[in-house]
């Protein structure tokens, strides 16, 4: 069966985008993977899949694969890259939109200057539910991996999350400590490793190796655990810019239990195509 896509980017981390309001696909682990191939498939960080809501009270049902055919909780770049796919395809003419999440709801709102703002939902700390093995609830755990002891936040939001504080980033151990804490004893669902420098208490520099995707230019949900990381370790403020490979993202959270976090950025369409699938 021939499926219409789009190729889009939240500031580089690239999705395909499938409209299943108005489509079928049957998927598989292995279809993805060969679909997110770069060199013989269409290439991308994620897939997206666009759904109609189960809950009523939801606009859209949003469900997520990484590039290694594994399905996902969150993604904040897919999320704001969403917002602008069912605009853009007339799906919905609403400037805030409620989607439902594996692991809840999450609110797009397109500003008038075009950025997109999301409520990503309040962050989870507790061990259990991030899921990561631990004694009690703490903002810094010592981790072993590759004979040698870090340093990690362990942060949820939505999907697990570790994040380390780097002095320069450029330099961080990305593409070695990142592949071992992501497979970590430790993170029984596995994580996204996140090395945050800080330049100020406004200002953060990151790189983040994507659980299912490898390093990528931009992690939403990353750019947000760093956040709530810093503030927990007393090094942020409440409203920060984080510096990604791909771009900057806004992102503000009060630092209550309750309170979500809230990120800004951009989505951008790239090109449209068809699939046999
Ligand atoms: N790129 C994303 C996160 C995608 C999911 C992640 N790799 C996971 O496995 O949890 C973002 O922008 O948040």
């Amino acid at each position: 069966m021939l499926v219409r896509f789009t190729k889009m980017h939240g500031l580089g981390n690239d999705f395909m985008v499938v409209d299943l309001v108005t489509q079928r696909i049957r998927l598989s682990e292995d279809k993805v993977r060969r679909l997110a191939d770069r060199h013989m498939g269409v290439g991308f960080d994620q897939l997206l899949l666009v759904e109609p809501p189960t809950n009523p009270e939801m606009d859209f049902r949003y469900r997520i694969y990484n590039a290694d055919g594994s399905e996902v909780e969150h993604c904040g770049n897919g999320a704001r890259c969403f917002a602008r796919f069912v605009r853009d395809k007339r799906l919905t003419n609403k400037d805030v939109i409620a989607v439902e999440t594996a692991k809840g709801k999450a609110l797009l709102t397109i500003r008038a200057d075009n950025q997109i703002e999301v409520d990503m939902g309040a962050p989870a700390l507790s061990p259990a539910a991030i899921p990561f093995i631990a004694d009690g609830q703490a903002a810094v755990y010592s981790l072993d991996v590759n004979n040698q002891r870090v340093q990690i936040s362990a942060v949820s939001m939505g999907n697990p999350h570790a994040v380390l504080v780097v002095d320069d980033v450029d330099h961080a151990p990305v593409e070695t400590l990142g592949p071992a804490l992501e497979s970590h004893p430790r993170f029984p669902a596995k994580a996204n490793i996140g090395f945050m420098q800080i330049i100020s208490p406004t200002q953060v520099k990151l790189r983040v190796y994507e659980r299912g995707a490898g390093e990528t230019m931009a992690c939403g949900t990353g750019a947000c655990a760093a956040v709530v990381a810093g503030r927990l370790r007393g090094l942020l403020g409440d409203s920060v810019d984080v510096h990604l490979p791909g771009g900057v993202l806004h992102i503000s959270w009060k630092g209550g239990k309750e309170d979500s976090v809230m990120m800004t950025g951009p989505a951008a369409s790239v090109f449209e195509g068809q699939v046999f699938l």
